[in-house]
């Protein structure tokens, strides 16, 4: 056993503590004056799944929405978020942004014709505002889904996914999030699917990225990864520091 396999057999090991200083934390968090609850964007992915069940851990069902957002979405997804919702006993709702976007997009491109990365970003971000108008209302707080691995390369859209209140999984990488995700009772087939962002049809993380999420996480848990991809992981990292980073301002 190598130190990369070694961490995740540790990390399995202390699981179970793992899991209740996350659910530590959420309750912190929804822990102020006038804050009720938490809204989750729940995509059939493993990153929201994760998400959700730790705030259902915390706060229970009656205050956690899990927002299921169908647009230009595939079927499989709506059946694994129905899966989840059952599985972890989530609110689940659903908004369909289709009519807002298809609206939205042959304005924006009357000044500028969008190619289909900005065209997902721009979905990415009328999630959010979906998020916020629930979240506004409600007093609760919108959790952010987006795990170690994507935050190390900005593997997110800023404003997009990349904009909540507070982050529950921010530590994990997607290794740890498969292990944190049985442990909670995600459907396997949420686990197992090949990460995708679907931001585009056919996209995956790891073809639009050019490394694997071994790759990556090898790089962030042991500091040694294949030498052909380190370079295009540390470039990455470099050129998505404002995504980490509060806005400059004077
Ligand atoms: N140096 C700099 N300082 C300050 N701001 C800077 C900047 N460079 C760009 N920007 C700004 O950032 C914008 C580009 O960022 P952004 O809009 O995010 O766009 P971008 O990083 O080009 O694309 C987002 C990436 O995240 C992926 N994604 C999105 C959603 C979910 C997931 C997932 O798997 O969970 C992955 C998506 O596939 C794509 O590869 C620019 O238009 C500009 O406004
Ligand atoms: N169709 C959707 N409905 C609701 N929320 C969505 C939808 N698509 C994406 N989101 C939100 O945006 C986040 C990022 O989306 P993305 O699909 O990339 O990640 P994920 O599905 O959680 O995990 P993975 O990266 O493994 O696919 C999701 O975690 C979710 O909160």
């Amino acid at each position: 056993m190598d130190r990369f396999e070694e961490h995740l057999v540790q990390y399995q090991a202390q699981v179970k503590e793992d899991l209740e200083k996350r659910v530590a934390f959420i309750r912190q968090q929804v822990d102020g004056p006038g804050l009720g609850g938490v809204v989750v964007g729940i995509s059939g992915g493993i990153d929201s799944a994760v998400t959700a069940a730790l705030c259902v851990r915390a706060l229970g069902s009656e205050r956690v929405i899990g927002v299921w957002m169908p647009a230009y979405s595939l079927p499989v997804h709506e059946e694994d978020s129905r899966k989840l919702a059952e599985a972890i006993q989530l609110q689940l709702v659903t908004v369909d942004i289709g009519p807002a976007y298809d609206a939205l997009l042959p304005a924006i491109e009357a000044v500028q014709p969008l190619d289909e990365k900005t065209k997902g970003n721009t979905k990415a971000r009328l999630r959010m505002t979906t998020l916020y108008g629930i979240a506004n209302q409600k007093g609760y707080l919108v959790a952010d889904t987006c795990n170690r691995s994507e935050i190390y390369v900005g593997y997110m859209t800023k404003g997009g996914d990349g904009l909540a209140d507070f982050n529950p999984v921010a530590s994990l990488t997607k290794h740890e999030m498969r292990i944190l995700a049985r442990e909670l009772g995600v459907p396997e087939s949420i686990i197992t699917k090949a990460p995708s962002a679907d931001l585009w049809e056919g996209q995956t993380d790891e073809q639009e990225m050019g490394f694997t999420y071994e790759d990556l996480d090898r790089l962030l848990i042991t500091g040694q990864t294949r030498p052909e991809v380190r370079e295009r992981i540390e470039y990455l990292h470099k050129i998505s520091e404002h995504k980490r980073k509060l806005m400059p301002g004077i």
